[in-house]
């Protein structure tokens, strides 16, 4: 696809290929090519921007992992693509954006984006091996499948090697999982480490923060508030207000150019 205009961005640390309207239809192969940190652009995935035929939706998040898979979701992909939309003039204040998980609205500002994603689902428990350590967790479904996994007071979060994909239950999870590594910080603030399914170890992870958030309140007893969520790029919040959850934090597009793969 010589000759096809690309841009990158990131939102804490978790990057993306951006490839704007216009853009033929990918192919996993292709997907692949673009994320590769060495012989392509590198990203933990692709944001292919294209229209929605939804009514009342205008754009269409077409996002793959970094190996060419196809995800449901992606919450700090959608921050990015509003935050394209918003650059190249093509959005402002308040966008609907459909994915695969269904429509989304990403609310846009100066630095901060902030995505409207309804409620996770809290389900039961599951498990994750990492290295020898063998993790109880809870699976929580963002639109996208997460376990996430409270580590014991004698592991360091910086400790764990997730170099290699933690072993999950295939039963239950049949099309793969991202896996959320958690320690609390304070009250209703924790740090988290994330293997993402079809990216390896990413510097954030915004429905991962989700289900963090998610499992975090529900420790809490509460339905309401406000989570801090650490990532290893930074900071995301996730306000619970009853009714849906908003995932908030920066969002910048840092480079374009033209692809000669
Ligand atoms: N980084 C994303 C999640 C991307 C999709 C995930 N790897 C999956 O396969 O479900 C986010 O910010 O939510």
């Amino acid at each position: 696809m010589g000759g096809v205009r690309f841009l990158k961005g990131h939102g804490t640390g978790n990057d993306f290929v951006v490839l704007p309207e216009g853009t033929p239809e990918l192919t996993p192969e292709f997907v692949a090519a673009v994320c590769d940190r060495r012989r392509g652009i590198g990203g933990d995935g692709v944001l292919r921007v294209a229209r929605s035929s939804l009514p009342g939706v205008e754009w269409f998040m077409d996002y793959w992992n970094a190996d060419g898979s196809l995800a449901e979701m992606c919450g700090n992909g959608v921050r990015v693509f509003a935050r394209y939309l918003a650059t190249a003039g093509l959005a402002a204040g308040t966008v609907p954006i459909e994915t695969r998980a269904g429509v989304v609205r990403a609310v846009i500002g100066d630095e901060t984006i902030s995505v409207d994603m309804g409620l996770p689902k809290v389900y039961g428990d599951s498990s994750a091996r990492v290295g020898g350590l063998e993790l109880p967790g809870v699976a929580v479904d963002c639109g996208n499948p997460h376990l996430v996994c409270a580590l014991p007071e004698a592991v360091a979060l910086e400790s764990l090697d997730l170099h290699v994909a933690p072993v999950h239950d295939e039963e239950f999870y049949p099309f793969g999982v991202n896996v959320e590594f958690v320690v609390p910080v304070a009250d209703l603030h924790v740090s988290m480490r994330v293997h993402e399914r079809g990216s390896g170890e990413t510097l954030s992870c915004g429905t991962g923060a989700v289900a963090v958030a998610a499992v975090a309140l529900a420790r809490a007893g509460r339905d309401t508030g406000v989570v801090t969520v650490d990532v290893p790029g930074g900071r995301l919040t996730v306000t619970f207000d009853g009714a849906e959850c908003h995932l908030a934090g920066p969002a910048v597009i840092v480079a374009s150019g033209e692809l000669s793969l």
